[in-house]
Protein backbone atom coordinates (compact mmCIF):
# COMPACT_ATOMS: atom_id res chain seq x y z
CA UNK A 1 0.00 0.00 0.00
CA UNK A 2 1.34 3.35 -0.84
CA UNK A 3 2.23 5.71 2.14
CA UNK A 4 3.40 8.49 0.87
CA UNK A 5 1.72 11.43 -1.07
CA UNK A 6 2.38 14.66 -2.32
CA UNK A 7 -0.64 16.66 -3.80
CA UNK A 8 -1.56 20.08 -5.16
CA UNK A 9 -3.27 22.56 -3.07
CA UNK A 10 -4.42 25.18 -5.99
CA UNK A 11 -5.61 28.73 -5.50
CA UNK A 12 -8.97 29.73 -6.24
CA UNK A 13 -9.82 32.91 -7.68
CA UNK A 14 -13.62 34.20 -7.60
CA UNK A 15 -14.39 35.77 -10.95
CA UNK A 16 -17.18 37.76 -9.46
CA UNK A 17 -18.43 38.13 -6.15
CA UNK A 18 -22.01 39.60 -5.10
CA UNK A 19 -23.45 39.87 -1.96
CA UNK A 20 -26.79 39.00 -2.21
CA UNK A 21 -28.08 39.14 1.90
CA UNK A 22 -27.12 38.38 5.06
CA UNK A 23 -28.61 35.46 6.71
CA UNK A 24 -29.75 35.76 10.77
CA UNK A 25 -26.42 34.57 11.95
CA UNK A 26 -24.69 37.79 10.18
CA UNK A 27 -23.14 35.48 7.22
CA UNK A 28 -23.21 36.94 3.97
CA UNK A 29 -25.32 34.93 1.26
CA UNK A 30 -22.96 35.41 -1.99
CA UNK A 31 -23.40 34.71 -5.47
CA UNK A 32 -19.62 34.00 -7.36
CA UNK A 33 -17.88 32.24 -9.59
CA UNK A 34 -15.07 29.81 -8.53
CA UNK A 35 -12.37 29.09 -11.27
CA UNK A 36 -8.74 27.07 -9.86
CA UNK A 37 -5.46 28.21 -11.19
CA UNK A 38 -2.93 25.88 -12.08
CA UNK A 39 -0.36 26.94 -9.22
CA UNK A 40 -0.89 26.75 -5.34
CA UNK A 41 0.80 25.04 -2.49
CA UNK A 42 2.35 21.46 -2.24
CA UNK A 43 1.10 19.15 0.94
CA UNK A 44 2.92 15.85 1.49
CA UNK A 45 1.42 13.17 3.93
CA UNK A 46 3.50 10.45 4.64
CA UNK A 47 1.19 7.61 6.92
CA UNK A 48 3.85 6.96 10.16
CA UNK A 49 1.79 3.56 11.55
CA UNK A 50 4.13 3.21 13.92
CA UNK A 51 3.35 6.75 15.43
CA UNK A 52 -0.14 7.51 16.11
CA UNK A 53 -1.99 10.70 15.65
CA UNK A 54 -1.81 13.64 13.12
CA UNK A 55 1.94 15.92 12.77
CA UNK A 56 2.60 18.92 11.29
CA UNK A 57 6.27 18.76 10.14
CA UNK A 58 6.39 22.42 8.90
CA UNK A 59 4.36 25.27 10.75
CA UNK A 60 2.88 28.68 8.87
CA UNK A 61 4.05 31.89 10.46
CA UNK A 62 1.62 33.13 12.50
CA UNK A 63 -0.74 30.17 12.93
CA UNK A 64 -0.63 27.80 15.74
CA UNK A 65 -0.55 24.17 14.88
CA UNK A 66 -3.53 23.51 16.27
CA UNK A 67 -5.12 26.08 14.24
CA UNK A 68 -3.99 24.90 10.75
CA UNK A 69 -7.01 24.26 8.70
CA UNK A 70 -4.23 21.55 7.70
CA UNK A 71 -4.41 19.62 11.05
CA UNK A 72 -8.17 20.51 11.56
CA UNK A 73 -9.17 18.51 8.54
CA UNK A 74 -6.63 15.75 9.39
CA UNK A 75 -8.03 15.36 12.70
CA UNK A 76 -12.26 15.63 11.49
CA UNK A 77 -11.20 12.67 9.07
CA UNK A 78 -9.01 10.29 11.48
CA UNK A 79 -12.11 10.15 13.13
CA UNK A 80 -13.07 7.93 10.59
CA UNK A 81 -10.25 4.91 11.32
CA UNK A 82 -9.24 3.23 14.17
CA UNK A 83 -7.04 5.48 16.77
CA UNK A 84 -3.86 2.89 16.32
CA UNK A 85 -4.11 3.04 12.33
CA UNK A 86 -4.54 6.93 12.54
CA UNK A 87 -0.63 8.70 12.54
CA UNK A 88 0.29 10.71 9.88
CA UNK A 89 2.75 13.17 9.18
CA UNK A 90 2.18 16.21 7.09
CA UNK A 91 4.61 18.87 5.42
CA UNK A 92 3.39 21.52 3.50
CA UNK A 93 5.68 24.06 0.75
CA UNK A 94 3.72 26.92 0.83
CA UNK A 95 3.49 29.53 -1.97
CA UNK A 96 0.27 31.05 -1.86
CA UNK A 97 0.15 34.31 0.50
CA UNK A 98 -2.08 33.86 3.34
CA UNK A 99 -5.08 36.09 3.76
CA UNK A 100 -4.92 37.08 -0.24
CA UNK A 101 -8.54 35.87 -1.10
CA UNK A 102 -6.75 33.45 -3.15
CA UNK A 103 -8.53 30.31 -0.52
CA UNK A 104 -5.33 28.92 0.54
CA UNK A 105 -6.21 27.58 3.67
CA UNK A 106 -9.66 25.97 2.86
CA UNK A 107 -7.70 24.55 -0.43
CA UNK A 108 -4.89 23.18 2.10
CA UNK A 109 -7.92 21.57 4.15
CA UNK A 110 -9.44 20.22 0.85
CA UNK A 111 -6.30 18.60 -0.45
CA UNK A 112 -5.68 16.51 3.50
CA UNK A 113 -8.87 15.59 3.22
CA UNK A 114 -8.94 13.89 -0.20
CA UNK A 115 -5.17 13.21 0.17
CA UNK A 116 -6.15 10.87 3.52
CA UNK A 117 -9.07 9.42 2.02
CA UNK A 118 -6.91 8.30 -0.69
CA UNK A 119 -3.75 6.79 1.86
CA UNK A 120 -6.31 5.74 3.95
CA UNK A 121 -8.54 3.74 1.56
CA UNK A 122 -11.72 5.24 3.15
CA UNK A 123 -13.48 5.87 -0.42
CA UNK A 124 -15.50 8.57 1.21
CA UNK A 125 -17.71 10.00 -1.42
CA UNK A 126 -16.38 13.57 -2.23
CA UNK A 127 -20.35 14.93 -0.83
CA UNK A 128 -18.91 13.52 2.48
CA UNK A 129 -15.93 15.22 2.07
CA UNK A 130 -17.22 18.51 1.42
CA UNK A 131 -19.73 18.50 4.91
CA UNK A 132 -16.79 17.52 6.76
CA UNK A 133 -14.76 20.63 5.44
CA UNK A 134 -17.96 23.09 5.24
CA UNK A 135 -16.83 24.03 8.99
CA UNK A 136 -13.38 24.45 8.53
CA UNK A 137 -14.28 27.40 5.71
CA UNK A 138 -17.10 28.55 3.23
CA UNK A 139 -14.56 27.59 0.62
CA UNK A 140 -13.69 23.83 1.39
CA UNK A 141 -16.83 22.46 -0.64
CA UNK A 142 -15.49 23.52 -4.04
CA UNK A 143 -12.16 22.40 -3.20
CA UNK A 144 -13.15 19.32 -2.67
CA UNK A 145 -15.54 18.95 -5.44
CA UNK A 146 -12.60 19.89 -7.61
CA UNK A 147 -14.39 21.70 -10.34
CA UNK A 148 -15.15 25.23 -11.46
CA UNK A 149 -18.51 26.90 -9.74
CA UNK A 150 -21.05 29.03 -9.48
CA UNK A 151 -21.13 29.35 -5.66
CA UNK A 152 -24.51 30.21 -4.21
CA UNK A 153 -25.85 30.27 0.03
CA UNK A 154 -21.99 31.18 1.45
CA UNK A 155 -20.19 29.18 -1.28
CA UNK A 156 -21.61 26.08 -0.02
CA UNK A 157 -24.39 25.35 -3.23
CA UNK A 158 -22.20 24.79 -6.16
CA UNK A 159 -23.52 24.21 -9.36
CA UNK A 160 -20.48 22.98 -12.24
CA UNK A 161 -19.05 26.21 -14.60
CA UNK A 162 -17.31 26.29 -17.22
CA UNK A 163 -15.27 29.58 -17.86
CA UNK A 164 -12.98 30.64 -20.35
CA UNK A 165 -9.82 28.77 -19.17
CA UNK A 166 -7.56 32.26 -19.35
CA UNK A 167 -4.26 33.47 -18.27
CA UNK A 168 -4.29 35.34 -15.36
CA UNK A 169 -1.58 38.32 -13.84
CA UNK A 170 -2.14 38.07 -9.99
CA UNK A 171 -0.74 41.19 -7.84
CA UNK A 172 -0.57 40.50 -3.96
CA UNK A 173 -0.12 44.09 -2.80
CA UNK A 174 1.78 44.70 0.25
CA UNK A 175 -0.95 44.47 2.80
CA UNK A 176 -2.98 41.52 4.19
CA UNK A 177 -6.68 41.45 4.34
CA UNK A 178 -8.73 39.76 7.58
CA UNK A 179 -11.68 38.08 5.89
CA UNK A 180 -14.27 39.40 8.76
CA UNK A 181 -13.41 42.80 9.16
CA UNK A 182 -14.09 43.22 5.10
CA UNK A 183 -17.98 41.80 6.02
CA UNK A 184 -18.25 44.15 8.93
CA UNK A 185 -17.92 47.36 7.13
CA UNK A 186 -21.28 49.38 7.34
CA UNK A 187 -21.35 51.04 3.81
CA UNK A 188 -20.34 47.63 2.18
CA UNK A 189 -22.66 46.59 -0.46
CA UNK A 190 -24.96 43.72 0.47
CA UNK A 191 -28.21 44.01 -1.38
CA UNK A 192 -26.97 43.47 -4.92
CA UNK A 193 -29.84 41.82 -6.90
CA UNK A 194 -29.64 37.82 -7.56
CA UNK A 195 -28.65 36.73 -10.78
CA UNK A 196 -29.56 33.68 -12.70
CA UNK A 197 -26.93 32.05 -15.18
CA UNK A 198 -26.97 29.54 -17.31
CA UNK A 199 -26.24 25.87 -15.97
CA UNK A 200 -22.92 25.08 -17.06
CA UNK A 201 -22.07 28.60 -17.33
CA UNK A 202 -19.55 29.19 -19.97
CA UNK A 203 -19.74 32.99 -20.48
CA UNK A 204 -17.57 35.61 -19.53
CA UNK A 205 -17.87 36.80 -16.00
CA UNK A 206 -16.33 40.01 -16.16
CA UNK A 207 -19.53 42.16 -16.94
CA UNK A 208 -20.29 41.54 -12.82
CA UNK A 209 -18.39 43.04 -10.27
CA UNK A 210 -17.04 42.20 -6.81
CA UNK A 211 -19.09 43.94 -4.31
CA UNK A 212 -15.95 43.97 -1.86
CA UNK A 213 -13.85 46.05 -4.20
CA UNK A 214 -14.65 49.84 -3.29
CA UNK A 215 -14.44 48.91 0.48
CA UNK A 216 -11.36 47.43 -0.05
CA UNK A 217 -9.70 50.08 -2.35
CA UNK A 218 -10.72 52.51 -0.29
CA UNK A 219 -9.09 51.05 3.14
CA UNK A 220 -6.03 49.83 1.37
CA UNK A 221 -3.96 52.36 -0.87
CA UNK A 222 -1.49 49.13 -1.75
CA UNK A 223 -4.12 47.84 -3.42
CA UNK A 224 -5.57 50.43 -5.21
CA UNK A 225 -2.19 51.24 -6.24
CA UNK A 226 -1.57 47.47 -7.50
CA UNK A 227 -5.25 47.89 -9.78
CA UNK A 228 -4.48 51.75 -10.88
CA UNK A 229 -1.17 49.70 -12.53
CA UNK A 230 -2.91 46.34 -13.82
CA UNK A 231 -5.91 48.53 -15.17
CA UNK A 232 -3.55 50.03 -17.68
CA UNK A 233 -3.72 47.12 -19.63
CA UNK A 234 -7.61 46.11 -19.03
CA UNK A 235 -10.40 45.27 -16.04
CA UNK A 236 -8.92 44.10 -13.29
CA UNK A 237 -10.52 43.07 -10.20
CA UNK A 238 -10.41 41.82 -6.71
CA UNK A 239 -10.75 37.97 -5.47
CA UNK A 240 -12.66 37.10 -2.31
CA UNK A 241 -12.25 39.93 0.13
CA UNK A 242 -8.52 40.72 -1.15
CA UNK A 243 -5.98 41.42 -0.77
CA UNK A 244 -4.87 40.17 -4.41
CA UNK A 245 -6.10 41.58 -7.84
CA UNK A 246 -6.00 39.76 -11.10
CA UNK A 247 -5.93 40.73 -14.63
CA UNK A 248 -7.20 38.09 -16.94
CA UNK A 249 -5.27 37.43 -20.48
CA UNK A 250 -6.02 35.26 -23.62
CA UNK A 251 -2.33 33.79 -23.92
CA UNK A 252 0.57 32.98 -21.44
CA UNK A 253 3.00 34.86 -23.37
CA UNK A 254 0.24 38.40 -23.32
CA UNK A 255 -0.03 37.66 -19.12
CA UNK A 256 4.01 37.55 -19.23
CA UNK A 257 4.73 40.47 -21.00
CA UNK A 258 2.83 42.62 -18.55
CA UNK A 259 3.97 41.17 -15.45
CA UNK A 260 7.32 41.42 -16.82
CA UNK A 261 6.84 44.89 -16.94
CA UNK A 262 5.70 45.66 -13.58
CA UNK A 263 7.55 48.11 -11.42
CA UNK A 264 10.05 46.63 -8.35
CA UNK A 265 8.64 45.65 -5.41
CA UNK A 266 5.54 44.27 -6.88
CA UNK A 267 4.92 40.65 -6.09
CA UNK A 268 2.71 37.77 -7.27
CA UNK A 269 2.56 35.28 -10.02
CA UNK A 270 1.24 34.26 -13.45
CA UNK A 271 -1.22 31.19 -13.72
CA UNK A 272 -3.80 29.32 -15.95
CA UNK A 273 -7.55 29.27 -15.07
CA UNK A 274 -8.16 25.81 -14.93
CA UNK A 275 -12.13 23.91 -14.35
CA UNK A 276 -10.80 20.90 -13.37
CA UNK A 277 -8.80 21.02 -10.02
CA UNK A 278 -4.77 20.62 -10.57
CA UNK A 279 -5.43 18.13 -7.59
CA UNK A 280 -8.21 15.95 -9.07
CA UNK A 281 -6.36 15.91 -12.28
CA UNK A 282 -3.46 14.37 -9.50
CA UNK A 283 -5.75 11.65 -7.91
CA UNK A 284 -7.13 10.55 -11.37
CA UNK A 285 -3.95 10.12 -12.60
CA UNK A 286 -3.38 7.76 -9.43
CA UNK A 287 -6.01 5.86 -9.58
C1 LIG B 1 -14.98 35.72 0.88
C2 LIG B 1 -14.55 34.34 0.46
C3 LIG B 1 -15.11 34.09 -0.97
O1 LIG B 1 -14.58 32.95 -1.56
O2 LIG B 1 -13.16 34.16 0.32
P1 LIG B 1 -11.79 34.77 0.91
O3 LIG B 1 -11.63 36.19 0.51
O4 LIG B 1 -11.80 34.63 2.40
O5 LIG B 1 -10.75 33.89 0.28
C4 LIG B 1 -15.08 33.28 1.42
O6 LIG B 1 -16.49 33.18 1.38
C5 LIG B 1 -14.67 33.46 2.86
O7 LIG B 1 -15.11 32.36 3.60
P2 LIG B 1 -14.32 31.83 4.90
O8 LIG B 1 -12.88 31.57 4.54
O9 LIG B 1 -15.08 30.73 5.51
O10 LIG B 1 -14.37 33.07 5.79
P3 LIG B 1 -13.74 33.28 7.23
O11 LIG B 1 -12.36 33.83 7.09
O12 LIG B 1 -13.91 32.05 8.06
O13 LIG B 1 -14.74 34.40 7.74
C6 LIG B 1 -14.38 35.33 8.73
C7 LIG B 1 -15.63 36.07 9.13
O14 LIG B 1 -16.17 36.78 7.99
C8 LIG B 1 -17.59 36.83 8.05
N1 LIG B 1 -18.18 36.19 6.86
C9 LIG B 1 -17.51 35.25 6.16
C10 LIG B 1 -18.08 34.67 5.03
C11 LIG B 1 -19.40 35.09 4.66
N2 LIG B 1 -20.01 34.57 3.59
N3 LIG B 1 -20.03 36.04 5.38
C12 LIG B 1 -19.45 36.59 6.47
O15 LIG B 1 -20.04 37.45 7.12
C13 LIG B 1 -17.99 36.08 9.33
O16 LIG B 1 -18.09 37.03 10.35
C14 LIG B 1 -16.78 35.18 9.60
O17 LIG B 1 -16.63 34.87 10.96
N1 LIG C 1 -3.03 25.99 6.18
C1 LIG C 1 -3.33 27.29 6.19
N2 LIG C 1 -2.97 28.07 5.16
C2 LIG C 1 -3.30 29.39 5.14
N3 LIG C 1 -3.94 30.02 6.13
C3 LIG C 1 -4.32 29.30 7.19
C4 LIG C 1 -4.03 27.91 7.24
N4 LIG C 1 -4.54 27.46 8.38
C5 LIG C 1 -5.11 28.50 9.00
N5 LIG C 1 -4.98 29.62 8.29
C6 LIG C 1 -5.54 30.97 8.67
O1 LIG C 1 -6.51 31.33 7.69
C7 LIG C 1 -6.38 32.72 7.32
C8 LIG C 1 -6.89 32.90 5.89
O2 LIG C 1 -5.95 32.36 5.03
P1 LIG C 1 -6.17 32.02 3.48
O3 LIG C 1 -7.14 30.92 3.32
O4 LIG C 1 -4.83 31.81 2.89
O5 LIG C 1 -6.73 33.38 2.92
P2 LIG C 1 -8.09 33.79 2.25
O6 LIG C 1 -9.22 33.25 3.11
O7 LIG C 1 -8.03 35.28 2.22
O8 LIG C 1 -8.08 33.20 0.89
C9 LIG C 1 -4.89 33.00 7.51
O9 LIG C 1 -4.65 34.34 7.77
C10 LIG C 1 -4.51 32.10 8.67
O10 LIG C 1 -4.66 32.77 9.90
Amino acid sequence: MTSSITLPSPAKLNLFLHIVGQRPDGYHELQTLFQFLDYGDEITLSLTPEQPGVRLESSLPGVSDEDNLIIRAAKAIANKIPDELSGVSIRIQKRLPMGGGLGGGSSNAATTLLGLNHLWGLKLELEELAQIGLPLGADVPVFVRGHAAFGEGIGEKLTPAFPPEDWFVVLKPACNINTGKIFSVKGLTRDTARITIAPAFEGDASRYRNDCEDVVLKLYPEVKQSMDWLTQFGPARLTGTGACIFGRFPTESAARIIWESKPSGITGFVAKGVNVSPLHQKLTELE
